[in-house]
Parts: structure tokens; C-alpha cells; sequence
């Protein structure tokens, strides 16, 4: 038997016995606790490692939290580290992600709808479902750890039925069930949806995004795959504060394919790398330094000396700004509406050279047009907006994200991005950034823009070329002026960028 065959594929270690268990841990911590159960019956503890995933689950649900915020946390207290960590955040966030397909699947297994289940009973089923049809967890352990989690957390009760579905669940194999959930599905939007474990009106979404851009509408599973994956964790090497090679050499990982400033980490702790601890260097995703750097490339007519990044928080794109800015003697007004933002923008701007920065400021972005008209040669909108593109980042957003959030979101896009084209000069350039291709918050938000604009007031820029430029290689994109990048297809977020140059008084 091969190890593969013995343990789990994904976070298994050697202080993991045959079953998928953490040995000894928990009891160590003293978690878990036995209740009335006959002797054969009883375990030792839960599993740490699948107590935390619980947890996380739990808090995502009740308290709105997002899993990547209380996951790192929850296993610091704990301390919990290395692979049993690397277990509890493959069951925690691919739970989450497959939620969709796994509701469907256990939906077959009971006799009631799934909101007559119990909340955190239907989230240990959850988890059972992923340890025995994503994680290649051993159906034995995969059951009996997650029986004995139920009756840790939800009562000895609740066991048994956990217990009955997850056996169910263990008899059939993957691609059957799939088969089984997909069949009951009464369109190809729903089957996509069931299967790739996304809600309906994303799939919808993203199919129309895609065409829209030019992709064949073929692509559409690869794409709710790649939504699907964890993507790895890309730094940037801030241009004039550490080199792309200097950063390599500090950690296991490759240089990016695209932005000449990332660096793909092999999988390790992006907080141990010394120039991402003193801020010469970050995480960001290599599609967000693509377009950010393209914004910076973007010819204007005239100076260049005053650049505004209109929606900063948390400072991602305004640390890769000021830095660009720093080897141009350029100076960044970094603006964020909210003030706890505010500051995280300031701390990103810890290592940028100070005359970079021309100050950190709390305003409303509607307002700025209004308030400083013409007043700078670059204007960046990184607009918020529904993240529908890096699904893969946010584990549970998808679930989360309503039709509604895409229209009030709209509303102010097309606001703030109405306020750049009038607090920058003629002549200058504005960059509207999503980190989500729907159609409602791109090419609509600027063609609605546009249009309620006097004629000769704003030029599109060639996005696509600059972006091509920077890369330096052929970069797969539809033949428009705008860029839209895709997880499948770039490897990165699917950020949308439009240039456009304000050319009218
Ligand atoms: C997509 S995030 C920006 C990410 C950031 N550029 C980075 O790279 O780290 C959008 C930001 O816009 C801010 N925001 C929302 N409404 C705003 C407004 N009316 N004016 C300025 N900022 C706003 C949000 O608080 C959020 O921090």
C-alpha cells in the first residue's frame, strides 16, 4: 500500500495515523471531552485540526466572518501548525467552496429538505462530504472523525444521523454522484452550477462575462474549475525598493509569468519573507499588479507628477503606485472612505520612499471630481465591487454575493468613476479597475459613463497593447481596448482594466 492509499492526499503528515487522525494533539490540549457512550464507543478527542474547520464554518455562518481572516488566527490560539494547519484549511475553505455540490449530494441522502437540518449539523455533513469526495480521506476515517466531531459539537444524537448519511455518502464514488446531482438539474446553467458548486446567477454571470470578452462559452467549466482550486500566493516586488530576482532568492518559488514584479511562492508562509516583513514587498495577485502597472504606463499628455489611487484600501495597489511613483518623481494621494481602511493603507506604505507619498486621506471618492477638478495627471478607481473574480480567494463569498449587491454596486462605480474623470486633468489618465468581470460592473459601468458625458470629453487607451507590453509575451486576450484577465485562462484574478485619457475642458 502505497502512502497515498493510506493517508490523506492533502494535509496528512506523520502525526497523522491511518486514519486521518492527528495523533495524541487534542487529547494533549485536552478538546473533546466523552459523553455518556458505552466503552466501545467512546474516543479520545476530536481531531484539532477538524474541530477548527468546524469552527470556522460556524463563524463564517453566524457571525458573517470571512474564513481567511479567522482561519490564521483561530489556529495560532490553538496551535496548531504545518500539515495538520495546511488539513484544517483544505477542509475549512473546500467545504465552503463545494457547498453547492455537497447540499445537492447529501440532499440525496436524507428524507427532508436541508433547511430542516440543524445548521451546524448540515455543516459537519459538509465537511464529511469533503473528506470523502475531496480530500481522499479514508472513508473510515473520514466517517468515524467526523461522527465523533458531531458528538463533540452537536450531541450525541445528531451523531447517529451524521453517521447514516455519511456512510451513504462513502458508497458512491465522485463522478457517480455528480452524474446522479447533475441529472436532477433541469438546465446546463443549473448542471454547470451543481457540479462546479457555484449559485446560479454567477454561473449565469460569468458565462455572459466571458462571451462578452470573447472567450468561447466553452470555457465556462474550466473557469468555474479554476474558481474551485487555492490559488498560490504571489508577492510583489515593489520596482525601485527590492527586485524581482532579490525576492526569489529570499523564499521557494518561481517569477510570475506575466508582471515582471510577482513572485509565485512554492506554498511557503508569505509572512516569513523578510522583504514582505518590512515592506519592499507584499501579496498581491499577479493580475492586480498587471493592471496597476499598465495604469502607470498608460501614456498622458504633459506632466506626470500628481497621481490620485481614488479607492486605496487596504493598500495593495497604493504600495505598488508609490513605489512606481518613487522612480519617477511622482507623488501618490492615496484615498480610502473608510477610516480603519485608511490606516491599513497607511501601514502598506511602511517602506515606500516618503516624497511618494503625498499624504493618506479619508474622503468620500464621489466627492473628489467636485472638490479638486483637474487637479491630477493619473487617477486610479480600484472601484469595490462584487469580487467575482477571485472567487477562489474568498472561499465563501459566492454563497454570500446577491443580484441585488451587483446593482447598488453599479450605482457607485459609475459615481466614483464619474468624480476621477473630473478630478483629473486634460490630458491625464484614468484607470477603472474591478477585481470582477460581471458585465454590470464593467463594460456597462463605463459605456453609461461615457454616455452621459459631453462628446470629445474622454478617449479609450489601449489597455490590451500595454498589458501585452509589460508582460512581454502573448498574453490570450479578446481583441478590445479594454483587458479582462481570467483565473483559468492567466492564472490570475479576473481583473478588469479600462484606460480611458480625458482629452475635453
Ligand atoms: C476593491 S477595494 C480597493 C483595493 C485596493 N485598491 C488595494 O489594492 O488594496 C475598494 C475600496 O474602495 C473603498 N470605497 C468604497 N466606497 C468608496 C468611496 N465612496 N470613496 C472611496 N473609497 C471607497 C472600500 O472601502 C474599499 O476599501
Amino acid at each position: 500500500m502505497s502512502a497515498d492509499d493510506r493517508t490523506p492526499q492533502r494535509g496528512s503528515d506523520d502525526r497523522r495515523d491511518a486514519k486521518g487522525r492527528e495523533r495524541g494533539g487534542a487529547r494533549a490540549r485536552g478538546e473533546g471531552h466523552r459523553g455518556s457512550l458505552a466503552p466501545s464507543e467512546r474516543r479520545k478527542g476530536t481531531d484539532s485540526a477538524r474541530l477548527v474547520a468546524f469552527d470556522v464554518l460556524r463563524e463564517v455562518a453566524d457571525s458573517d466572518a470571512y474564513a481567511n481572516l479567522v482561519l490564521p488566527p483561530m489556529l495560532r490560539s490553538r496551535g496548531i501548525s504545518g500539515r495538520d494547519a495546511a488539513f484544517a484549511t483544505e477542509l475549512a475553505y473546500g467545504t465552503l467552496r463545494l457547498r453547492g455540490r455537497y447540499d445537492a449530494i447529501i440532499g440525496e441522502c436524507v428524507d427532508r429538505p436541508l433547511d430542516k437540518i440543524d445548521a451546524p449539523v448540515l455543516d459537519v455533513l459538509r465537511l464529511g462530504a469533503h473528506q470523502l469526495l475531496g480530500m481522499r480521506v479514508p472513508s473510515h476515517a473520514a466517517v468515524s472523525e467526523t461522527v465523533g466531531l458531531a458528538r463533540d459539537r452537536v450531541g450525541a444524537g445528531s451523531a447517529q444521523f451524521v453517521n447514516a448519511v455519511l456512510r451513504k455518502i462513502s458508497r458512491t464514488e465522485l463522478e457517480e454522484w455528480l452524474e446522479t446531482v447533475e441529472a436532477a438539474q433541469p438546465d446546463e446553467i443549473a448542471k454547470m452550477s451543481v457540479v462546479d458548486s457555484h449559485p446560479q446567477w454567477i454561473t449565469r454571470a460569468l458565462r455572459d462575462s466571458l462571451v462578452g470578452s470573447g472567450r468561447p462559452v466553452d470555457e465556462l467549466a474550466s473557469l468555474l474549475e479554476a474558481d474551485n482550486a487555492s490559488p498560490r500566493v504571489t508577492l510583489v516586488a515593489r520596482p525601485g525598493l527590492v527586485t524581482q530576482d532579490e525576492l526569489g532568492e529570499q523564499v521557494e518559488s518561481r517569477p510570475g509569468r506575466l508582471a515582471p514584479t510577482a513572485v509565485v511562492l512554492d506554498g511557503s508562509d508569505p509572512g516569513a519573507v523578510p522583504a514582505v516583513r518590512s515592506g519592499l514587498a507584499g501579496v498581491q495577485d499577479e493580475g492586480s499588479q498587471l493592471v496597476t502597472l499598465a495604469f502607470t504606463q498608460a501614456p498622458v499628455e504633459g506632466a506626470d507628477a500628481r497621481w490620485l489611487d481614488m479607492c486605496a484600501g487596504p493598500g495593495g495597489k497604493a504600495a505598488l503606485l508609490a513605489a512606481v511613483a518613487g522612480t519617477r518623481g511622482a507623488r501618490v494621494v492615496a484615498n480610502e472612505v473608510q477610516p480603519h481602511r485608511a490606516d491599513l493603507v497607511d501601514r502598506a506604505l511602511v517602506a515606500v520612499p516618503a516624497d511618494s507619498v503625498e499624504r493618506v486621506q479619508v474622503w468620500d471618492g464621489r466627492d473628489i471630481g467636485e472638490q479638486e477638478p483637474g487637479a491630477y495627471d493619473r487617477v486610479l478607481v480600484d472601484a469595490p465591487c462584487t469580487g467575482l473574480g477571485a472567487l477562489r480567494r474568498r472561499p465563501e463569498s459566492r454563497w454570500r454575493r446577491t443580484p441585488a449587491d451587483v446593482k447598488v454596486l453599479a450605482t457607485l462605480q459609475r459615481e466614483l468613476l464619474t468624480s476621477a474623470l473630473h478630478a483629473v486633468r486634460e490630458g491625464g489618465v484614468v484607470g477603472y479597475v474591478t477585481c470582477s468581470p460581471h458585465l454590470a460592473e464593467t463594460r456597462a459601468v463605463v459605456s453609461d459613463v461615457l454616455a452621459a458625458l459631453p462628446e470629445g470629453f474622454v478617449e479609450m487607451l489601449d489597455a490590451r497593447a500595454l498589458v501585452t507590453e509589460i508582460a512581454g509575451t502573448d498574453v490570450p486576450l479578446a481583441e478590445r481596448l479594454d483587458v479582462q484577465l481570467w483565473p483559468h485562462l492567466h492564472g490570475t484574478d479576473a481583473m478588469h482594466l479600462t484606460l480611458l485619457r480625458r482629452t475635453g475642458a
